[in-house]
């Protein structure tokens, strides 16, 4: 099994249809229309997905309920061969249900060393601000990120919808926390074109984006990309469920890969989009022409970009090795 690397999951994203049909049966909340006929999620596009998203995020209360997420999530990834994951957090997300960020972050970094020491996986957090709540929210969301760092909170970033202000706006959020000592990555270049990406790398200054992969649209930007060593998070099964490409045939990771862009792999929300770790891995043998020495060029990359400290990413490398792919 090819060791894998996971950059780009958000936690309430990655929860299970049927643990949340059982937490909102057992809580009384009103889940009408949030599943398909086959038990998946029910969305059709970008908004009704974060929409669906939002009323996902909603059944989980306690810091329990988080912490059995985040285990069950870095259980799963385990058993595919992840050695290392960082989730995405919300403080929004806390925020807006009404539960102490302490008691929703501690419960997640609770999670993650249950699941280290069950099964080996290393996993960190990375708070984000949600772009469609606006830049004021933004700032107060990077304030309660920054007075609550946990040793397991490594970077911060944001997600949400793109199609909504402009990077610059967000600025003062992204400086406390840089001011903080986290490093920066931002989701850009999904629903937006290039034109996004350049706008997200002239406001802020990130390490990695999230998605990225319409910078495609923009050879000049491509080169940038290169020659800066911005790391790209991509996630070829979200782009396709989402319609951000019409099939992985028209998936510009391979073309990224062969312009010197490291790009790297992972699942975004697995069960909004059908996906996981192996798949994403499995999608680029098929589709993208990776080897598995590619792969584990891949894994290494990204482990390379990770946020987390140097003495966490050497323990790590020694798992890399391609013996230990064989296994
Ligand atoms: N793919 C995605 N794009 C933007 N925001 C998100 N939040 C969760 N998944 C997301
Ligand atoms: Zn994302």
């Amino acid at each position: 099994m090819i060791p894998k690397v996971e950059l780009h999951c958000h936690v309430e994203g990655a929860a299970p249809p049927a643990l949340v049909a059982a937490k909102a049966a057992e809580r009384g909340i009103d889940v009408t229309g949030l599943f398909d006929a086959a038990g998946g999620y029910a969305w059709s596009d970008f908004t009704s997905f974060l929409a669906a998203y939002d009323r996902v995020a909603a059944v989980f209360r306690s810091a329990e309920d988080f912490a059995d997420l985040a285990a069950a999530y870095l259980a799963a990834s385990a058993a595919e061969g992840v050695i290392y994951t960082e989730v995405f957090v919300s403080p929004d997300h806390a925020r807006r249900q009404g539960i102490a960020y302490t008691d929703y972050l501690g419960g997640i970094a609770e999670g993650l060393r249950r699941a280290e020491r069950e099964h080996g996986i290393v996993g960190r957090i990375i708070p984000l601000i949600e772009r469609h709540f606006g830049p004021e929210a933004a700032v107060a969301a990077a304030r309660t990120a920054v007075e609550h760092l946990l040793p397991e909170v490594v970077g911060f970033g944001m997600a949400g919808d793109e199609r909504m202000g402009m990077p610059a706006d967000f600025a003062p959020a992204f400086a406390i926390a840089t001011e903080a000592g986290l490093p920066l990555t931002c989701h850009a270049g999904e629903v937006c074109g290039a034109e996004m990406v350049r706008a997200t790398l002239d406001a802020i200054p990130v390490r990695r984006i999230g998605h990225g992969v319409r910078a495609i649209e923009d050879p000049d930007l491509v080169r940038r990309l290169a020659a800066e060593g911005v790391v790209l998070e991509c996630c070829p099964g979200s782009n396709v469920a989402l319609g951000v490409f019409p099939d992985f045939a028209s998936h510009p990771f391979p073309a990224l890969r062969a312009a010197g862009v490291t790009v790297t792999l992972s699942s975004d929300d697995p069960p909004f989009f059908h996906t996981s770790m192996a798949r994403e891995y499995a999608l680029a043998a098929e589709h993208f022409g990776c080897t598995d020495a590619d792969l584990l060029a891949i894994s290494s990359a990204a482990l390379e970009a990770a946020f987390c400290d140097e003495a966490t990413k050497a323990r790590l490398r020694s798992r890399l090795s391609p013996a230990a792919a064989i296994i």
